[in-house]
């Protein structure tokens, strides 16, 4: 399917996208798959998107993962940052952990989710930029 996702940005403009690794006390992370019609559609993710103007990057991810996996962030703490240039865009990547939260994760629009162990990560598709994620997911090993 073509990405019909509405997109007019300046070459050399930066997306800063906030993403979430969300980690239970069992040491399994939230995974969600991307809708069909988006940006690296049916690929998996970790859930997340672009911050706003005015808002810290801490206030888009509480934004973001209510509105997508209906989730209450109540702490975080940082990962990683990941620069990545798609042909289309570049986007920063700005990865935190989120070591506490309230509520069941369930797909906001229609998306599956999924809770997986660290080692089953390989097993899922994921945005090109996200190989990075993961390895600084293996390196931290968990928030834990
Ligand atoms: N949320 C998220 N975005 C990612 C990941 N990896 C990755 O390359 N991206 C890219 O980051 C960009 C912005 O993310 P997004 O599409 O979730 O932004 P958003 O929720 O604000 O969506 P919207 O523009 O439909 O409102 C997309 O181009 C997406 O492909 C990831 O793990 N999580
Ligand atoms: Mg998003």
């Amino acid at each position: 399917m073509p990405n019909t996702e509405p997109e007019v940005q300046l070459v050399g403009k930066v997306i800063h996208v906030a993403v979430g690794v969300v980690q239970r006390g069992d040491g399994r992370i939230l995974i969600a798959r991307r809708p069909d019609h988006l940006h690296m559609g049916g690929r998996w993710e970790f859930p997340g998107g672009k911050v706003e103007e005015g808002e810290t990057v801490q206030q888009a991810l509480t934004r973001e993962l209510r509105e997508e996996v209906a989730i209450e962030v109540k702490d975080l703490k940082p990962l990683t940052e990941i620069r990545h240039d798609y042909p289309e865009k570049t986007v920063l990547l700005d990865t935190w952990w989120v070591t506490k939260f309230k509520g069941e994760a369930s797909g906001q629009e229609g998306q599956q989710s999924a809770w997986v162990a660290v080692a089953e990560l390989f097993d899922y598709q994921f945005p090109d930029a996200n190989q990075e994620i993961i390895e600084a997911i293996l390196a931290t090993g968990s928030h834990l």
